[in-house]
């Protein structure tokens, strides 16, 4: 049997020896006695008696063992012209200082605060520096707009919040402190102080009494040692889009999260001590969190945190740049990323002007890889391309090829097959498994391994309305699929009405909100259509209100900048359409898979259940029109 097999099969089998085994990789205050607890099934706690401090085990532990020289963080940053490297060393320092700047500032152990960074050092110091102290940090991505930022805001309730002053975009300057000014004007909560890390590109004019700069917050403040927590205390709360306008707020806990993302690196990414590795995310994603943050320090290595783009800072050999630059042996990015690069240097003559030999691995996920952007990376590169799946609330690949377990045959289309820890079952409705072959809902079968969510934060009844109940004792992953003879999985896309924009997850409820809110419109859908350099992206549909008179383009221009407006500029919402009525069933719901063949030109059959057939014909003609 090969080492992926015997480690899959045990760890179905026998789950607590699997993971007590993992858990030996982690530095604990008090180890785990008990690994798992399933008393309060289907909410399941690893190591529930277990203590540890995620930030010991990402700086203080590696410094211990003389790593301290090491470079752990390398922030490369094209839109400034700056590049900076900090050893294990100067990053302990500068986040026991600002953990203690915290502390000064009234954060304690369960606290929340907010992040809302661009993608500088200070963002990584802040997050380390609330697992530091056992505040619990949650990050929103710089491309939300300000009512996104307090929905967030509200469901948090942070102490503080983190910002910077603004974002550089590769054409602008994008001022974030207006933002929170009017995200805390809408929110309920306030929070007691707001740090603003002030950038010269883009000062912000302080608020007083509210707003203290970070170097003055820092500035003379006790170094905070770290304090030890309960393995099933929350680290970070990550908000991700749901089916309605209110997002999720993934909870992700200390220990089972260290467990599970020290093995990641080392079995899934083949990365150990001393290895670059390079998530060229943000870290307002997934991606961010477990792959720029936590797993490349849990691990010692030394992680790039890159503030740039695949093209535009300055050309499409920015990534060649900085993989050769810093000598990186794994690159993680975003199929969308390499669509973008191929875009504009197709035959990939930048990559041939760069020394990329210390790159192992190239790995891909967020969207659907395609196997035409797969075989132009592989090839280009001479690397193995190697696709990954999960999500927000998984924290770490669902199904992968698990290059440091076993390096398993490469399949295009296929995130290759499920990585140890997951029982992955694809299900037709009913909830029964279906053969190789056959598509249906891809499930978790219960527990979920070690560092996937526990819960909603403060919304147990949510989590369990949401991803639970659907079918008994199984997760539900909102992704349809299906496996192949050899143990292969497929991930076709989402179930529902979430959407994937360039990799980022958007509701298209939470637009059609904004749509409905505008007075000419009586009803509307938004759905996802395919698109050759973001994967997909959102089109709308509106009906007026009767006796509205108004002119469509002039209308739709009004609809796109009310999205950006609410949403942000990352839903690239850029079209709307007026349409005489939208197709349902009879009784009331919108046929929205069936709009989307049509629309995306295929030929898609009558649905038999529609209550006016004649609605159909507009969208047919809008894809003979493009
Ligand atoms: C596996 C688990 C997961 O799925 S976790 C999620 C993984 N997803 C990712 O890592 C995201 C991958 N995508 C990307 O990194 C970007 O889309 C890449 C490929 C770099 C392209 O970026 P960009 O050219 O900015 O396009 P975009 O579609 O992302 O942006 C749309 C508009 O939003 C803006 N934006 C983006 N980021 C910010 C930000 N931090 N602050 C302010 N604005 C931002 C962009 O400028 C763009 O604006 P505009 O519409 O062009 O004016």
């Amino acid at each position: 049997m090969g080492a992926y097999r015997a480690a899959y099969e045990r760890s179905i089998a026998d789950p607590t020896g699997f993971w007590r085994d993992a858990a030996a990789e982690i530095d604990w205050h008090r180890p785990p006695q008990r690994i798992l607890d399933d008393t309060r099934a289907p909410l399941y706690r690893w190591f529930p008696d277990g203590e540890l401090n995620t930030c010991h085990n990402a700086l203080d532990r590696h410094v211990a063992a003389g790593r301290g020289d090491q470079p752990a963080l390398i922030h490369d940053s094209p839109v400034t012209g700056v590049t900076r490297t900090y050893t294990y060393a100067e990053l302990l320092d500068a986040t026991a200082r600002c953990a203690g700047a915290l502390r000064r500032l009234g954060v304690g152990r369960g606290d929340r605060v907010l992040l809302y960074l661009a993608m500088v050092p200070e963002a990584v110091v802040a997050m380390l520096a609330c697992a530091r102290i056992g505040a619990v940090h949650s990050v929103v991505f710089g491309g939300f707009a300000a009512h996104e930022l307090a929905v967030r805001i509200d469901d948090a309730r942070p102490k503080v919040v983190v910002a910077t002053s603004c974002g550089i975009e590769v054409d602008r300057i994008v001022p974030y402190h207006p933002i929170l000014d009017a995200a805390l004007a809408e929110a309920e909560h306030a929070p007691q102080r707001c740090v603003i890390v002030q950038r010269p590109q883009h000062p912000a004019p302080l608020t007083p009494g509210r707003d203290v700069t970070w170097d003055d917050a820092l500035d003379g403040a006790e170094p905070a040692d770290c304090v030890p927590v309960a393995a099933t205390d929350p680290l970070y709360v990550l908000y991700t889009s749901g089916t309605t306008g209110r997002p999720k707020g993934v909870v992700r806990d200390n220990g089972g999260h260290a467990v599970a993302l020290r093995w990641s690196m080392a079995n899934v990414f083949d990365i150990g001590p001393g290895d670059v590795f390079w998530a060229a995310s943000d870290v307002g994603w997934v991606v961010g969190h477990s792959y720029i943050v936590y797993g490349p320090l849990l691990t010692g290595a030394t992680t790039v945190l890159y503030e740039g783009k695949p093209v535009g800072t300055p050309d499409a050999g920015a990534f060649w740049r900085v993989v050769s630059q810093h000598r990186v042996a794994a690159l993680f990015t975003a199929p969308t990323a390499i669509r973008a690069i191929r875009r504009q240097d197709p035959d990939g003559t930048r990559i041939g002007r760069y020394d990329l030999t210390s790159l192992r691995t190239l790995f891909l996920a967020g969207e659907r890889l395609d196997p035409d952007t797969f075989a132009w990376a592989g090839a280009r590169l001479g690397v193995p391309v190697v696709d990954n799946w999960w999500q927000t609330e998984t924290g770490w690949p669902v199904a992968a090829n698990p290059r440091g377990l076993e390096p398993l045959p490469i399949k295009a289309g296929s995130p290759s097959v499920p990585v140890p820890g997951y029982d992955v079952r694809v299900v037709d409705s009913r909830g029964e498994q279906v053969p190789a072959g056959v598509d249906g809902s891809i499930v978790l079968r219960l527990p979920l391994p070690p560092g996937c969510l526990p819960t909603l934060w403060g919304d147990d009844e949510r989590y369990v309305r949401s991803y639970l109940s659907t079918f008994d004792g199984y997760y539900l992953t909102g992704d349809g699929g299906r496996f192949d003879a050899d143990g292969y999985l497929y991930v076709m896309g989402r179930t529902d009405d979430v959407i994937n924009v360039a990799g980022h997850r958007l509701s298209t409820g939470a637009m059609e909100e904004v749509l409905a809110g505008h007075p000419a419109v009586a009803e509307c859908a938004v759905i996802g259509v395919a698109d050759a350099l973001k994967g997909q992206v959102p089109s709308g549909y509106v009906v007026l209100k009767a006796g509205v008179d108004v002119d469509p383009e002039a209308l739709a221009a009004e609809l796109v900048a009310l999205v950006r407006q609410r949403i942000g500029p990352v839903a690239a919402f850029r079209r709307v359409t007026v349409v005489p009525a939208l197709p349902k069933t009879r009784s009331g719901k919108i046929l929205r898979r069936t709009m989307r063949g049509l629309v995306e030109g295929r030929d898609e059959p009558v649905p038999a259940t529609i209550d006016d057939p004649a609605t159909l014909t507009v969208f047919r003609d809008l894809a003979s029109a493009d």
